[in-house]
């Protein structure tokens, strides 16, 4: 059956599917597949899913209003509206989770994303419409007991599929998750242990907007990453309200980035697959929530509104664009390339059937059908060889940096050290874990266990790095032994305060090519603070800024070379610790960073400013090590560099202009 037009509203939307590259979908009679169509103008995908009634608004007696017509049509039937409206897919009540995986296009996105494309699927809805339920299933379930395989959602098939495609295809791949949430307008890392603390989202010409710092998880198999769904998932806000008793407080983006690491595959593809969870608009009438609830719900209905002006404006027809207001909300900015970028992009609209729904339905079903005509051209990401080869080299410079630096925080000589050697990888340093350092370790301990395999079964790894960081050199955690006789805190100010408590320690390992000579007569070991220092904490889960390093700083005029006792702990190799405990100190003073600039703004000339900001230094993440007025000294992935701050009169965020530091020279390795 035709589905008529809409009666008394907008005129009967295109039924046109949307489309999607490479013809994934079945063509209906007469009409022509699209062939292969990178960098031409690709239509969103919409599907939509119609959850089945609920107890409650079937004991309430509430009317079904939806119906499906089949071949993509929808009707709504009520009072004083009656429309029908077209999508690429209607899933109706009785549809299982398996079918709308397989009917969405969801298999092809992931083909997809393996081959080199940024791909999205994105869920909205009413509040309690079944987006989390149709992107994860039935997640509640699983804090007991495993929701049961049928149940599962689009993301697990996803990961499955992923993982089985590139198994059957031969294809070598490096596979990491980044998981993050915007709640009331910020953006937290949802895999990042520790309270959770804003991130930055910065833009760049390369890679468009991004999240600066956020944490990427390496992953191999199912159960990794599903674990890490599990995790990130616990620690989203959720909250109870009328409609839904496990409401999602903020929009989840999971991104699993997808490289091909064959050194056959040239030039390397380097796709992503986002899954989006929007939090539901809600009325707050409603949902009778109050408080942090309503102000919770106002920023979600704020950002949903500005993704709702960006999709009208993307609906029009290319020529006719004017400005795309992005930068209304981080949820707009984090979606800019997926709608109208080089994405491919499938969006998932959820509604209830029930009338007591009624017009958060047919909003929903106006602005899915608006979202159908938005365009993108999607465009596959290829990185040549020598560029790989290039980026690896730099990330394996940074890393070797910030290995380096790490070490030699952890080399706290005020507490014992109790060593447990790595086999075989000498020559070996001493390295104790303690003081401020396990703080986080301590609130971090389940998501520590799980990134570093315990909760993974044998055979199974995930690996914590950050983002476009070669897995092969990511510096691990060492393991923390459960404490004695308390929980699995291994040592806090908090809950353990005795200096014993409070340490762990371990030997690492440390090339023998990062270990300088020892300047004659120079003997040991300065008291080292990781705040003093100002370079990220002994692990990469520690490099957010911290709030306070800011406001202490500001009254300090000491030399920078006072403040940066780096690089003069290692012990020589044919050294090693001395008998007392005592570590010899190995290499020159951290040389004095360049005298103080006088910079725009601050106001702070002549001191400096340390602390462990991260920014993107030429589009690749770094470590400030000290700022000067207006100039931060930064550690990049090619060296150390001076990095000029200036505010774009435009939007008001900063970007800088780069020039090696001048003292970039003390430090190659
Ligand atoms: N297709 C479905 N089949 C069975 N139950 C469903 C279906 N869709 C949703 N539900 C149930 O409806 C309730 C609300 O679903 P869910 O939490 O996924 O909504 P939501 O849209 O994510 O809500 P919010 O935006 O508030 O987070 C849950 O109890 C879920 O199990």
């Amino acid at each position: 059956m035709e589905p008529e037009g809409e009666r008394g509203g907008e005129p009967q939307t295109d039924r046109r599917p949307g489309t999607l590259p490479r013809g994934q979908e079945r063509p209906s009679p007469g009409e022509e597949r699209e062939g292969p169509v990178e960098g031409r103008e690709t239509r969103l995908r919409v599907v939509l899913r119609v959850r089945p009634l609920t107890c409650t608004e079937t004991r309430r007696g509430d009317r079904r209003v939806v119906h499906s017509l089949g071949d993509g049509a929808v009707h709504v039937s009520a009072a004083r509206h009656d429309a029908t409206f077209g999508f690429s897919a209607v899933f109706d009540a009785s549809a299982s989770q398996e079918a709308v995986f397989e009917g969405s296009g969801m298999r092809q996105l992931v083909e997809l994303a393996i081959d080199g494309f940024s791909c999205t699927v994105f869920a909205f809805g009413q509040t309690g419409s079944g987006k989390t339920y149709t992107l994860m299933g039935p997640l509640t379930q699983s804090e007991t007991q495993p929701a049961s395989p049928a149940l599962l959602g689009l993301m697990q098939r996803s990961f499955a599929c992923l993982l089985e495609q590139s198994r059957s295809r031969g294809s070598d791949l490096a596979l990491s998750a980044s998981y993050l949430e915007i709640y009331n307008e910020q953006v937290r890392d949802l895999l990042s242990p520790g309270p959770p603390c804003a991130l930055p989202l910065r833009w760049s010409k390369t890679r468009g907007f991004y999240v600066e710092n956020q944490l990427s998880v390496d992953f191999e198999n199912l159960e990794a990453i599903v674990s890490l769904l599990l995790q990130g998932s616990q620690r989203r806000r959720t909250s109870a309200h009328a409609l839904n008793r496990h409401s999602s407080r903020s929009h989840a983006l999971l991104t699993i980035h997808i490289r091909s690491r064959a050194p056959s595959t040239c030039p390397s593809k380097q796709g992503t697959l986002c899954f989006v969870d929007l939090a539901g608009s809600e009325r707050v009438k409603e949902t009778g929530s109050s408080g942090e609830l309503s102000m919770e719900a106002n920023s979600i209905n704020r950002s949903l509104l500005a993704l709702g002006h960006c999709i009208s404006l993307l609906a029009k027809p290319r020529g006719k664009w004017t400005h795309i207001p992005y930068r209304d909300s981080k949820l707009t900015r984090l979606l800019a390339r997926s709608l109208g970028g080089s994405g491919v992009t499938l969006m998932v609209a959820c509604i209830s059937p029930s009338s007591r729904c009624l017009s958060e339905t047919l909003s929903t079903l106006h602005y899915a059908s608006r979202a159908g005509r938005v365009t993108t051209r999607p465009l596959a990401n290829r990185v040549s060889r020598e560029k790989l080869l290039q980026t690896l080299e730099e990330e394996i410079h940074a890393l070797k940096l910030e290995n380096l630096s790490l070490r030699q925080q952890l080399c706290l000589p005020r507490v014992p050290v109790r060593s447990t050697e790595v086999p075989g990888n000498p020559p070996k340093a001493c390295l104790s874990w303690g003081g401020r350092a396990t703080r986080s370790s301590c609130d971090n301990q389940p998501l520590l266990r799980s990134a570093h395999a315990p909760q993974i079964p044998p055979g199974h790894s995930t690996r914590l790095r950050q983002p476009n960081t070669t897995s092969a050199s990511i510096p691990r955690l060492p393991k923390l032994p459960p404490a004695s006789g308390r929980s699995s805190c291994p040592g806090c100010p908090q809950c353990c305060p005795g200096p014993a408590d409070a340490t762990v320690s371990q030997v690492l390992p440390v090339p023998p090519m990062l270990q300088p000579a020892p300047p004659e007569g120079s003997a040991g070991v300065l008291p080292l603070r990781q705040e003093d220092t100002g370079l990220p904490g002994s692990h990469q889960l520690h490099r957010h800024p911290q709030p306070h390093q800011g406001k202490r700083s500001q009254g300090r005029s000491r030399s920078l070379s006072q403040q940066h006792p780096l690089p003069r702990e290692l012990p020589g190799p044919e050294r090693g610790p001395s008998p007392e405990g005592r570590v010899i100190p190995s290499a020159p003073p951290w040389p004095g960073l360049p005298e103080t600039r006088v910079g725009r703004g601050t106001g702070l000339a002549g001191r400096a400013d340390l602390s462990s900001h991260s920014r993107t230094v030429d589009g690749a993440s770094s470590r400030d090590l000290a700022r000067t007025g207006g100039t931060t000294t930064a550690l990049g992935d090619t060296g150390i560099w001076d990095y000029k701050d200036h505010t774009d009169p435009l939007y008001g965020h900063t970007h800088g202009a780069l020039q090696p530091a001048r003292h970039s020279q003390f430090i190659s390795v």
